[in-house]
C-alpha cells in the first residue's frame, strides 16, 4: 500500500519544477571513468518520492546516537526531528538515550520540535551515546514492543554494521521497519561517501591548535611543536589540517609508516629542519606509529567497550622520543611543546557548511524511509545526495592512499621526507619509469588480474605491485616485520604479534595484496587462499 506524498501540498516545496525524485534515478560511485569502463555501481539518488510507504499517522519513529561524538550529531537529529515533523506531518519521534543499550535498558526521550529547536548550537548529542552494548534480539525485541516502524541510526562504522545486524533481524522477523542509517566519523573512515559531517569543522578546529603550537615553536630558540590529531586508522584531519595550515612542518599519518633513527628518518629531519628555520610543527593523527610503540612499550593490548583497540598516545610517545633524542646526543638544545587537542575538536558545535550538509543527510534518511527504503545508510557520493546499501558501507575502511595526489599535494607542502631509503627510491624511480599504469591505489583491484602468488624472499615481483603495496612491503620489510619460513612453500609469512597492526595489515592485505594477485596465508596452518 502507498499514499501520495504529503509534500505535494506544502507551499515551501510544491512550487519546485520536479521535487520529486525519479523512481530510477541513480549516481554513480565512480565519476571519473574511461572510455570503454563499464558502468560500475550506481547508487538510488535521495530524495522525496511520489509516493509514501507509510502514512504519517502511522510512524512511530526512534533516533539514536552510537560511538564517539562528532561535530552536528545534534543538528542530524534535530533536521531528523524537524523532517518528519514539518515535511510528512509525523509526531511520535523517540530519542533512545544512550546508544544502542539505551534501547533496553533505558526510558526513552520524547523529541519535538520544540526539544530540539536550539540543539544544533550544541556540541555532543542530546540523547547520549556510548559503545558496546548491542544485544540485537533486545533491541529489535524493544523496536516491536513499542511499535517503532522507522529507526533512524546515527554513527560511525561500527554502529553501521550494528545497522545492519538489526536491518537482518528485522527483516527476519518480518516487520515493517525502516531501517535507516547517517553515517557519522570524525576520522572520515567510512568509504564510498564523500565526506563525513563534521570532518571540516574538525579540521577548522585543529587549525587553532595548529597555530597555537607555531607561536610556541617559532618564540623559542629550536622550538618544536607537536600537536595530536584524532585518526585511529585514517589520517584524514591530520592531512587537511596540515594542508590548511601551511605551518606545518611534518605530518604523520596511520597509513604513511616513519622510522625515527638513521638516514633519512625522522631525528634527521627535525635537525635539519631547526637548523634551516629554527623551529617547527609536527601534526600527528593518534594511530600513526603504533607499531612503533608496541616495540617499546610492551604493555598489553587494550580494548574499548565496542572491541576497539585503545590507542597509547603517540604525541607523548613522540615528544619523549625527540626530547630523549636531543638530550642524548648533545646535539642542540630544543624547546617541546605538545598541544592534544583531540577531544576538543570533536566536542564543538559543527560549522556552517557542515549544519547545511547535516540537514541533506538527515532530510534525506526522512525521505526515504517515509519512501518505504530500508537496509540504507544517507550519504553524499560525488556531491549528490544517495541510498547506499549498508554492506558498501560496511565492507571497507575509508583510508589516505598515498600515492594519490593528496598525500603527494601535503608531501610538497611540508617537504617532509616520504621515510623511504635511496634503494627503495631508486626502485620507486624504476616504476615511475616503467609504470603499470596503477598509480592510484583504488585502481589496482580491478585493474590487476588476480593470479596465485606467493611472496618469496627475494622475489617479490615488485612489477605486479601497485603503487600502495609497493611502499607497504617496502616499509615492513625496513621494520623486519617479516618472518621467515614457511618452509615447504619457500615462502615469506607475515608473523605479527601487535594486534593494531594485524588490523591494519588486514586492511591493506584486503584492499590491495589480493587485488595485486597475491596470496594470503590467514596463519601458518591454513592453505593459502586468495580471497
Ligand atoms: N560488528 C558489529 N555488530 C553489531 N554491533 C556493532 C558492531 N561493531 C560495533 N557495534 C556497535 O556499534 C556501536 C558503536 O560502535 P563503535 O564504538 O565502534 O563506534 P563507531 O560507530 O565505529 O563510531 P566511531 O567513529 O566513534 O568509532 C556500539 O554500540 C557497538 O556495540
Ligand atoms: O575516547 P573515545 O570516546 O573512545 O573515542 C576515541 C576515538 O573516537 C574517534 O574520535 C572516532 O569517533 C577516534 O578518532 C578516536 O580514536
Ligand atoms: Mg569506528
Amino acid at each position: 500500500m502507498t499514499y501520495p506524498n504529503p509534500l505535494r501540498f506544502n507551499p515551501a516545496y510544491s512550487v519546485v519544477k520536479q521535487y520529486f525524485v525519479h523512481l530510477d534515478d541513480s549516481v554513480p560511485q565512480k565519476i571519473v571513468v574511461h572510455k570503454d569502463s563499464p558502468r560500475g555501481v550506481h547508487f538510488r539518488r535521495a530524495g522525496p518520492r511520489q509516493k509514501v510507504y507509510f502514512n504519517s499517522d502511522e510512524v512511530h519513529a526512534c533516533i539514536v546516537t552510537c560511538g564517539g561524538l562528532c561535530p552536528g550529531l545534534n543538528t542530524v537529529i534535530r533536521e531528523i526531528v524537524c523532517g518528519l515533523y514539518h515535511m510528512y506531518g509525523v509526531n511520535k519521534i523517540l530519542g533512545i538515550d544512550g546508544g544502542y543499550r539505551g534501547f533496553y535498558s533505558k526510558n526513552t526521550i520524547p523529541l519535538t520540535p520544540k526539544v530540539v529547536n536550539d540543539i544544533h548550537k550544541r556540541g555532543g548529542t542530546i540523547i547520549g551515546t556510548s559503545r558496546g552494548g548491542h544485544d540485537t534480539s533486545k533491541i529489535v525485541d524493544s523496536i516491536q514492543d513499542r511499535g517503532i516502524n522507522q529507526v533512524y541510526i546515527i554513527g560511525g562504522d561500527g554502529t553501521q554494521k550494528g545497522a545492519a545486524v538489526i536491518y537482518e533481524e528485522v527483516r527476519r522477523r518480518g516487520l515493517k521497519v525502516a531501517v535507516a542509517g547517517i553515517p557519522k566519523t570524525i576520522d572520515n573512515d567510512i568509504p564510498v561517501i564523500d565526506k563525513s559531517f563534521g570532518f571540516d569543522t574538525a579540521v577548522e578546529e585543529a587549525q587553532r591548535a595548529i597555530n597555537a603550537a607555531h607561536v610556541e615553536a617559532e618564540s623559542t630558540e629550536n622550538g618544536v611543536g607537536v600537536v595530536k590529531l584524532m585518526g585511529r586508522y585514517s589520517g584524514f584531519i591530520a592531512m587537511y589540517a596540515t594542508l590548511a595550515s601551511r605551518d606545518v612542518d611534518l605530518c604523520l599519518i596511520p597509513e604513511s609508516p616513519f622510522y625515527l633513527e638513521g638516514e633519512g628518518g625522522l631525528f634527521e629531519f627535525v635537525e635539519k629542519r631547526l637548523k634551516e628555520s629554527g623551529h617547527m610543527v609536527i601534526v600527528i593523527a593518534e594511530g600513526a606509529g603504533q607499531e612503533l610503540l608496541a616495540e617499546s612499550l610492551q604493555s598489553a593490548d587494550q580494548k574499548d567497550a565496542s572491541g576497539n583497540k585503545l590507542l597509547r598516545d603517540v604525541g607523548l610517545w613522540i615528544s619523549h622520543k625527540i626530547k630523549e633524542h636531543f638530550a642524548k646526543n648533545h646535539k642542540m638544545d630544543i624547546t617541546l611543546k605538545y598541544i592534544d587537542p583531540t577531544y576538543m575538536i570533536r566536542a564543538i558545535p559543527s560549522n556552517a557548511s557542515d549544519n547545511v550538509y547535516c540537514t541533506l543527510l538527515a532530510q534525506s534518511a526522512v525521505h526515504g524511509a517515509m519512501a518505504g527504503y530500508t537496509g540504507f545508510t544517507s550519504g553524499l557520493v560525488n556531491g549528490r545526495q544517495t541510498y547506499i546499501p549498508f554492506n558498501r558501507i560496511t565492507e571497507k575502511q575509508n583510508m589516505v592512499v598515498i600515492t594519490d595526489r593528496m598525500w603527494a599535494r601535503l608531501l610538497s607542502s611540508t617537504n617532509q621526507p616520504s621515510f623511504l631509503g635511496p634503494k627503495d627510491l631508486a626502485e620507486a624511480k624504476k616504476q615511475e619509469e616503467h609504470p603499470t599504469g596503477l598509480l592510484d591505489g583504488e585502481n589496482c583491484k580491478e585493474d590487476h588480474q588476480p593470479e596465485l602468488l606467493f611472496i618469496f624472499e627475494k622475489n617479490i615481483v615488485w612489477s605486479k605491485l601497485c603503487w600502495q603495496c609497493y611502499l607497504f612491503i617496502k616499509a615492513l620489510l625496513k621494520q623486519k616485520l617479516w618472518k621467515q619460513p614457511y618452509s615447504d612453500h619457500g615462502s615469506l609469512l607475515l608473523v605479527l604479534d601487535n594486534d593494531f597492526l594485524k588490523g591494519r595489515v588486514r586492511t591493506i592485505l584486503k584492499e590491495h595484496l589480493v587485488g595485486c594477485g597475491f596470496a594470503v596465508f590467514r596463519d601458518s596452518r591454513e592453505k593459502a587462499t586468495t580471497t
